[in-house]
Formats: structure tokens, sequence, C-alpha cells
């Protein structure tokens, strides 16, 4: 069976990432292969709708955890899998390490749950016995939460998560720098408080190092 590639953006709200997903999917095309863009929570009719759920409606960190895992298990099963089986690069804004660092660092929910969840989610019987479906580059956008706080203070309506205070998102970049240090090899930092240039830059270097994108232009 052909094999993709799977390639998540990750970091805390205003850290650049998902201006970063559209150019990268041009690069990978202008170089031959066959890309699928997509996101967390979201990515199929399902998901979506659990997506503004869990953006607009109140409730408390287990039902949030149970909703991306639900929307993640749909994702996976009806878009993720399929493209990678097709052999195409798969660029999802946000996975699992999201969780982590929303859900278990952010909102102080059990970790231990956390990871159950994800190894019911993420088996996946064309894996070799023990793995589960992760990214194989995770692209983390490090940000300071006080500098992406003021990108966004102009930017744009905030969610539910967005509207949350400075303590949140220094709680998620850390959790988010846990889940790095655990997994060293799956993540890239990219030391996102540069100008956009710099932080393509820098993408795209890692990438290459890894044998993707030889010479994209920014
Ligand atoms: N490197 C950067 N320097 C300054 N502003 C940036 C940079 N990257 C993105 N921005 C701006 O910051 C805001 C948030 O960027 P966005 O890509 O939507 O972040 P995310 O998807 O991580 O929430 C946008 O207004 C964007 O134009
Ligand atoms: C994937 C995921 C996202 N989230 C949150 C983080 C974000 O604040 C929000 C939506 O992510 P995002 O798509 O980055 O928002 P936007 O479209 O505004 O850039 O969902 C979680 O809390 N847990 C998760 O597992």
């Amino acid at each position: 069976m052909a094999s993709g590639f799977f390639i998540s953006f990750e970091g805390i709200d205003g850290a650049g990432k998902s201006s970063h997903i559209a150019p990268l999917a041009e690069a990978l095309r202008a170089q031959g292969h066959s890309v699928t863009v997509t996101r967390e929570p979201g990515g199929t009719p399902l998901a979506e709708k659990l997506r503004a759920m869990l953006l607009h409606d109140e409730m408390d960190a287990l039902t949030e955890a149970l909703l991306v895992f639900a929307a993640r298990r749909d994702h996976l099963r009806c878009v993720i899998e399929p493209a990678l089986a097709r052999g195409e690069v798969v660029l999802c804004d946000r996975f699992t390490d999201a969780t982590f660092a929303y859900q278990g660092a952010g909102r102080g929910f059990n970790p231990e749950i956390l990871t159950m969840l994800e190894q019911w989610v993420q088996a996946q019987p064309t894996l070799p016995e023990g793995h589960i479906r992760q990214p194989d580059i995770t692209l983390w956008f490090d940000l300071p939460p006080q500098v992406a706080a003021a990108r966004l203070a102009d930017a744009r309506q905030p969610d539910r998560f967005e509207a949350l205070n400075q303590d949140f998102f220094v709680r998620v970049a850390q959790g988010y720098a846990s889940r790095a240090a655990q997994a060293p090899n799956r993540f890239v930092r990219l030391d996102a408080a540069q100008t956009p240039e710099a932080v393509w830059q820098q993408l795209t270097t890692a990438l290459a190092g890894r044998g993707w994108l030889a010479g994209a232009q920014p």
C-alpha cells in the first residue's frame, strides 16, 4: 500500500500556523506531491459540527476532550487515513498535541485519560503492532503568549479559547513544550517570533533536511 506523509501544525492561537499552511501546500504541489489540507477539530461534516460546539458552547474539560477525540476519529477514518493510503501529503492544522496542550495543560485535565483516548482513537490496523497514527512531523510554532495576544488583538473575534486569559496560554505553551520533549524526533520547533519570511525559511530548511521541499521559495 502507498504510504503518504502526515504533517501537523501546532502552537498557541496566533502563533502563525494558518498563515503557513497554504504556501506549504503550494510549494509541495509545485514539487509534484498530491496534498490534502485539513484541520482539527474539523475536516469532515460531522467533525465540523463538533468543532462549532467546542468553540462556542459551554462545557467542562472532559466533554471538550471527548468531543475533540470524537471529531478526530471521524477525521482519521474519513479523510486522513484514505489520503495517506493514496500516498498524499496531509497538512493538518492541529492534531492530538493540541488536546494535551489545551485540555491537558490548559484546562488541567488528566493526561493519563488523554493518553488512553489517544490510543483508542488513533489505533490503525495497517500500522505495525503497538503503533498508533501520529504525524510524521509536527511543526511547532513556538511563540510567547504575550506576542500572540498582541497579534490577535485586532485580528479577529475571539472564540471560547482565544477569549481565555494569558495564564491559560502560558500553561498551553508549557504543554506544547513538554509534548515536544517527549517526541523530539517528531517535533520541529520553529521560533515563531521572527518575521513571516524568517519563519518560512526555518520551516522549509527543516523539511528540506528531512528530504522534502528542496529549494522552495517563499
Ligand atoms: N511571523 C509573524 N509576524 C507577525 N505577525 C504574524 C506572523 N505570522 C502570522 N502573523 C499574523 O498573526 C495573526 C495570527 O496568525 P495565524 O496564522 O492566523 O495564526 P494561528 O493560525 O497560529 O492562530 C495574523 O493576523 C497573521 O497575519
Ligand atoms: C485540535 C484541538 C483544538 N483545540 C482548540 C484550540 C483553538 O483555540 C481552537 C481552534 O483551533 P484553530 O483552528 O487554531 O482556531 P482558528 O481557526 O481560530 O485559528 O480549538 C482544543 O482545545 N483541543 C484540540 O484538541
